[in-house]
Formats: structure tokens, C-alpha cells, sequence
């Protein structure tokens, strides 16, 4: 059944952290809160961890209404950034914390412990005190007891925010496996769009207290439903009058269109075959930045001036495999036509800062 939020508002004096939430987390997912700082997320999940009430709405979980049911009755587990674990306990007691206070028979905790320490990997760290673990061996541990209790909702506030990239990324890989054996239903606060995009089944955006909106993330990324999503969500360049995605910018080294011409105008290689569209029609320009980036080529393209001045003050940014880089010919300082990809999910640039949906079909 999972959680429903209903009609939740939040204010702190007359600043409204959440507008009029309502939102349904699914049952046995992994979903994450994503936004911007400020955006409401941690209160949120605050609020569905019982450390937070709203001022209106409710909050229902397996379908029984949470709302003013105290933190400690919620059956809910909890992963935060900077956990505070008990120093002078073992990692094993550590995990067995929420199970003592519950009076289970010792011969079940025992069990429970090392089942729990072969989950996150900790087996051999079990007698070692905590200061001795590692930032992410530690955050393995947190995870231990939290689900120790068999909760009905795992919620994780950025629960890998202070460890460096590497680490991160390993327990992202993790924690989504460990998620697949699991299945407890889970919500972590993120403000790393890669991190929601790798992990999460579902991506929950917030912004300025709203809900932008809910999805996979796939849906979230090929479909963003408002200007906000787009922007926030991957990277943008903008082209002409457009905004696109670095990836969706198609280019050309001119020196094959002029060939292509000059025999006559072969198929899909002149500029009318790059398939421009309204707004984002086919400029020329010069490769002004050349970075790879582990297998992606990133360029900047700095588009010709006319004689109204120059076409647009920013750099095309494009992004492309080196596969296609090497493919296309393409050299650093080489000029180059750009336009929109055919499929390409292009936004009026004006329109940038706009909530209301604005699709344009290229
Ligand atoms: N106890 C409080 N008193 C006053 N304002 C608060 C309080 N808690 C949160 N806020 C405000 O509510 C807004 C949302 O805060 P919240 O912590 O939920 O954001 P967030 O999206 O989790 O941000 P971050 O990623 O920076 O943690 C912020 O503007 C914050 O200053």
C-alpha cells in the first residue's frame, strides 16, 4: 500500500516550506525526494518520519493514518548524513540496539545481527568499534540497524552526502542491490540528480515546496513536465531560440556538407538533412572547446555573428561518444553546422524560468 500524502501544508512563521503536497510513494520501491536546497525535501520526509507535523494534510501508512502517531510508534527506520552511533558499543550491539529495547530473546538477536551484518557486509567488523569503520563501512552499518527493526519504511536523508565521490558511487550500487533483496519501502532525500536517476524506481521533484513532478526516471529525464524539471535534470545548451540537451545537438563538420553539395546534395548531410526545426534552426559556428569526459567527447561551439551582432552570447554546448566524434570526423577548431536532433525535446529559451509546461515538437 505503501504511503499516501494528502493535502500537506507546512509553514515555519509565513515562510510555507510545503504547498498543498499530495503524493503517492509506492509500496515497496525506492523513491527519491529530489531538489534544489531549500526545496522542502528534508521536511518532508521529516514529516513522514514523525519529527515534523504538518499544519494541514495527512500522512497514511500501509493505510493506517500516521499523522499524529508519535515517531517511536511509526515502525519506521532511519538513515541520516552524519549518523550517530553509540561510540562505546560494538558495530554488532550497534545493530542490535533497536531490538534490546524491544525485549527480543538474545538467541534471536544474535541471529538477526549476523544475518543483518551479512547483508551490508560487515560480517568480519562485527566486534570492531565504530570509530574504527570506514565512512561507508559506517553508513553499511547505519543501514544494519535501521532494518534491524523490520520496518515498514526505510527513510534516508542524503544518506551518502558526506562521503567522498568514490565511496558514494560504490554505496549507490549498493544500496540498490541491497534494495532488489530487501524490497522494504524506502524514501531518500537527494539533492544529486545522478544519484536519483541511478537509483531511484521513482523520482518525486520538489521545488519551492510543490511536487513538479513524479515518475520514473526515464519519464523524468525524457519527459520533464515543466521548464524546471528540464533545467534541473540533466544538463541544457542552448540553440537559437531553444534549449536542448547537449546530446540531442546534432553537428557536422561543414567540410562535408560543402563535399556532400558540391556532388549534389546527398541525403541526410546538407543542412536541411540535420533536421532543423522552428526554433532551434541550423546555425554554423567553430569547435572553440574540446573535452573528453571518460568515454563522451564535450564541445563548445561558438556560433557565427551576423550582421545584427551575434547570434546568441553562450556557447552551443554538445556531447557526443568518441565513437560519433570519430565517426563525424571531427577535430578540435574544425567549423561545424549544429542543429536540434529530429526527436529532440526542445524549450523556448525565453520561457526558461516558466512552471507552466511548454512542449515544443521539433
Ligand atoms: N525549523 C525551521 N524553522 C524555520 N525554517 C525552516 C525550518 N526547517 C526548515 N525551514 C525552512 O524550510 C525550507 C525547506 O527546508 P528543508 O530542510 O526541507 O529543505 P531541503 O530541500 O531539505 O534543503 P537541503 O537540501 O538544503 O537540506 C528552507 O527554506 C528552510 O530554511
Amino acid at each position: 500500500m505503501g504511503i499516501e500524502i494528502q493535502g500537506l501544508n507546512k509553514s515555519y512563521g509565513d515562510f510555507a516550506a510545503l504547498k498543498d503536497i499530495t503524493l503517492s510513494v509506492p509500496s515497496g520501491g525506492l523513491t527519491a525526494l529530489l531538489g534544489p536546497s531549500g526545496s522542502g525535501k528534508t521536511t518532508l520526509l521529516r514529516i513522514l518520519g514523525g519529527q515534523e507535523s504538518p499544519d494541514t494534510g495527512t500522512v497514511q501508512i500501509d493505510g493506517q493514518d500516521v499523522t499524529v502517531l508519535p515517531a517511536q510508534k511509526r515502525n519506521i527506520g532511519f538513515v541520516f548524513q552524519h549518523y550517530a552511533a553509540f561510540k562505546h558499543m560494538t558495530v554488532a550491539k550497534n545493530v542490535a540496539f533497536g531490538l534490546e529495547i524491544r525485549k527480543v530473546p538474545k538467541a534471536q538477536i544474535r541471529e538477526r545481527v549476523e544475518e543483518l551484518l551479512s547483508l551490508v557486509q560487515l560480517s568480519q567488523h562485527g566486534h570492531k568499534m565504530p570509530s574504527q569503520l570506514s565512512g561507508g563501512q559506517r553508513q553499511r552499518m547505519a543501514l544494519a540497524r535501521a532494518l534491524a527493526i523490520d520496518p515498514s519504511v526505510l527513510l534516508l536523508d542524503e544518506p551518502f552526502g558526506a562521503l567522498d565521490a568514490k565511496v558514494r558511487k560504490e554505496l549507490r550500487d549498493w544500496l540498490r542491490r541491497l534494495h532488489d533483496d530487501v524490497h522494504v519501502t524506502s524514501v531518500f532525500v537527494t539533492h544529486d540528480q545522478e544519484e536519483a536517476l541511478e537509483v531511484a524506481d521513482t523520482i518525486v521533484v520538489v521545488n519551492e515546496g510543490i511536487v513538479e513532478q513524479v515518475g520514473t526516471p526515464e519519464e523524468i529525464y525524457d519527459h520533464p513536465a515543466s521548464d524546471f524539471v528540464f533545467q534541473f535534470i540533466g544538463e541544457t545548451t542552448q540553440l537559437g531560440e531553444a534549449m536542448l540537451r547537449p546530446h540531442d545537438v546534432r553537428i557536422v563538420p561543414e567540410a562535408q556538407i560543402s563535399e556532400a553539395s558540391g556532388a549534389g546534395g546527398a541525403a541526410g548531410v546538407g543542412p536541411s538533412g540535420l533536421g532543423g526545426s522552428e526554433l532551434g534552426w541550423v546555425h554554423s559556428g567553430e569547435i572553440t572547446r574540446w573535452n573528453r569526459v571518460g568515454f563522451e567527447i564535450r564541445l563548445e561551439v561558438t556560433l557565427d555573428a551576423t550582421a545584427q551582432g551575434p547570434v546568441q552570447p553562450t556557447p552551443v554546448h554538445v556531447q557526443l561518444t568518441r565513437t560519433e566524434a570519430r565517426g563525424l570526423g571531427l577535430n578540435p577548431g574544425d567549423r561545424v553546422t549544429v542543429a536540434p536532433h529530429p526527436d529532440a525535446e526542445l524549450r523556448p529559451a525565453h520561457r526558461a524560468a516558466a512552471r507552466e509546461p511548454a512542449l515544443v515538437s521539433a
